[in-house]
């Protein structure tokens, strides 16, 4: 495979990470990165090392800027040297993507229509080439949906979900799905342990908590950084989530393995240590073709963390991306489709 040119929306908890992850693989190379204040853009490849020193406690979150400490003289990507300050970060780098073979989109998502309307300014300025997010919530799938022929007619292939859950664990459930004629349930259940990642992932967190009852995405992007740690106190930095809204039901549905009624999603989050506080498991119940009924159960290793089972998977499916936009497949693509499909 040819070298693959891509860029990074949002250098947060998640954004950086993937810079960081990317040095591991091959063909994969960083040509440009914003958050809301800066952006940094070389076609030959960005110093990865350097963008992440720079910016190592010092993100331009959402999840409470004054809460994280600050190592440059200014907040974000622009304490690299590699970067300029700009109003229009995204712009900057839609105005470069023709150089650009995708783009991995790593922003939050406290405005649901936030991540379609990005998707659809590439759209606009006729790019061709992958988009990849990581973006959780069901309803966000719908609104992707409704661009799919503007994001066809461009030459883009999106590929929406594509994070850890929904993503790495919607598409074992696709496999371990393989098995069965008809599937009863797929039940996805995550253990996160945050503790020394905290700082990096408030942003994460914060729409965490728009999941839990009496809150939702609007309250949660008002809270201020007190409450937000009122909240932690209150559950002693052991948060539970049932009933999650993650796009891992549409996902399913879409690619045609179950209906989305039939999947359930929640976890556990502990900020205040780095074990898991339960392993990560995604349970596929079904019947088999000669009339068994079984469940296949796909575990995550404890070792393994929340960054590495996001981004992992995140530029496993920018390349699959890659290679399905070079042999000319367009429009939106959910990580379950990019499975085997019976
Ligand atoms: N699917 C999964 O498994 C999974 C897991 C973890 C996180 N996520 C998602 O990843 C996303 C990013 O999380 P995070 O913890 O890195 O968040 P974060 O708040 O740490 O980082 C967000 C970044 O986006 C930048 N940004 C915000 N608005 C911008 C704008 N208008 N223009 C340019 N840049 C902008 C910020 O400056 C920051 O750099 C979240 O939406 C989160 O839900 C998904």
């Amino acid at each position: 495979m040819d070298d693959i040119h891509f860029a990074v929306l949002g250098t947060g908890g998640i954004g950086r990470r993937a810079i960081e992850y990317s040095s591991s693989k091959d063909h994969l190379v960083p040509v440009a990165a914003c958050d809301r204040d800066g952006v940094a853009i070389d076609h030959e490849g960005l110093d990865g090392d350097e963008l992440l020193a720079a910016t190592e406690g010092n993100i331009a979150s959402d999840g409470g800027a004054t809460a994280v400490k600050q190592t440059g003289e200014q907040q974000g990507v622009v304490a690299s040297a590699q970067a300029t300050p700009t109003e229009t970060p995204i712009d900057d780098i839609i105005a470069e993507s023709d150089a650009i073979d995708a783009v991995l989109i790593a922003l939050p998502n406290l405005e649901h229509d936030f991540i379609p309307r990005v998707a659809e300014r590439f759209a606009e300025a006729d790019y061709e080439g992958v988009l990849v997010d990581v973006l959780k919530r069901s309803r966000v799938i719908g609104m992707l949906d409704d661009r799919a022929e503007m994001l066809e007619d461009s030459g883009i292939t999106f590929i929406c979900g594509a994070g850890a859950t929904p993503g790495f664990l919607t598409g074992a459930a696709a496999l371990a799905a393989q098995s069965f004629v008809e599937i009863e349930e797929v039940e996805i259940w995550w253990g996160v342990g945050l503790k020394s990642g905290y700082e990096d992932n408030r942003g994460t967190v914060r729409e965490d908590i728009a999941h839990l009852d009496g809150y939702d995405i609007e309250t949660a992007r008002d809270l201020t950084d007190e409450e937000i740690e009122a909240i932690v106190d209150d559950h002693d930095g052991v948060i539970e989530f049932n009933d999650m809204e993650h796009a891992d039901d549409v996902l399913l549905e879409r690619a045609g393995i179950c209906d989305a009624e039939d999947v359930t999603v929640g976890g556990i989050l502990d900020v205040r240590s780095d074990e898991k506080p339960t392993t990560t498991t995604v349970r596929v119940t079904g019947r088999t073709f000669d009339g068994e009924r079984g469940t296949n159960t796909f575990e995550l290793d404890d070792a393994t963390s929340m960054e590495a089972n996001v981004n992992g998977p995140a530029l496993g499916y920018l390349k699959t991306g890659v290679r399905r936009n070079r042999a000319g497949e367009y429009g939106v693509f959910g990580p379950a489709e990019l499975m085997p499909g019976f």
